[in-house]
């Protein structure tokens, strides 16, 4: 297994269910931010909700930002109210989408075999897939980390994946917005099983695929989280809202 950090990392902003035509301005204020050191060390990218995909890419239009979407639907089109497809992304301007973030599979029920097919979904319009894993407390507790975690992937990744069109996301389901998070070591353990794993279905595509760590990453504890190896980058929620806190998170990255 590689122990370096072989790719370029990845700072990832989803900004969930938050988000008015009004915060387009922190997408103006991320690419004003985002200086050449910043640029030379990291990509960017910010996942709003459906209904600003479209205006966020052309804010973005010609920055170092780029857009992607928070889900896609499996089908390209269809009698499906309600769902927006991976193509639709394609043509609002995105090029990524977030698949199986742990409150898509809790408050919709989605399995595996569900988040695999919307993988598929993305990789069909262009897109790149971040597939999100990751282990809920009673999990963690009973010392089933790696084995849920190795499941999801397991299930979850598509067919053809490379590292031009696959992120693996690493979010423990209790460290998301509550302040908590694993102790490094922890997240080098999970982070280098991913890594084994992507390197075992992928070969020399999986070592260079961009697992990014996910849960309450803020400012102050992004140095620590991203030097971890096999961290390649974040996930990050809340913090991503802000563009000081989501350029912060991404000035981990800077050379010194
Ligand atoms: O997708 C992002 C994660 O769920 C992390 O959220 P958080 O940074 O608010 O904990």
């Amino acid at each position: 297994m590689t122990d370096a950090k072989p790719v370029r990392p990845l700072v990832a902003g989803n900004w969930k269910m938050n988000g008015l035509k009004a915060s387009l301005g922190e997408i103006a204020a991320m690419a004003q931010g985002c200086d050449a050191s910043l640029r030379d060390a990291v990509d960017l990218l910010v996942c709003p909700p459906a209904t600003l995909v479209a205006q966020a890419a052309l804010s973005a239009a010609g920055t170092p930002i780029a857009v992607g979407g928070q889900d896609c639907h499996a089908k390209a089109n269809g009698a499906h109210t309600g769902d927006v497809s991976a193509e639709m992304l394609a043509d609002a301007g995105a090029t990524h989408v977030i698949v199986g973030h742990s409150e898509r599979r809790a408050d919709h029920g989605e399995t595996n075999e569900a988040v695999r097919a919307k993988a598929q979904a993305a990789h069909r319009a262009g897109l790149v897939a971040i597939v999100c894993v990751g282990e809920t407390r009673a999990e963690r507790e009973a010392g089933r980390t790696l084995d849920v975690v190795r499941g999801q992937l397991a299930g979850s990744l598509p067919p053809g994946a490379t590292a031009r069109n696959l992120v693996v996301a690493y979010e423990p389901v209790w460290a998301i917005g509550t302040g908590l998070t694993p102790t490094t070591d922890d997240v080098a353990e999970v982070h280098a099983m991913i890594r084994r794993e992507l390197e075992s279905g992928l070969g020399g595509e999986g070592a260079a695929v961009r697992i990014l760590y996910g849960g309450s990453v803020k400012p102050s504890n992004a140095a620590e989280l991203l030097a971890v190896p096999h961290v390649n980058g974040a996930l990050v929620g809340g913090a991503s809202l802000k563009a000081d806190d989501f350029l912060g998170i991404a000035a981990a990255y800077r050379k010194a």
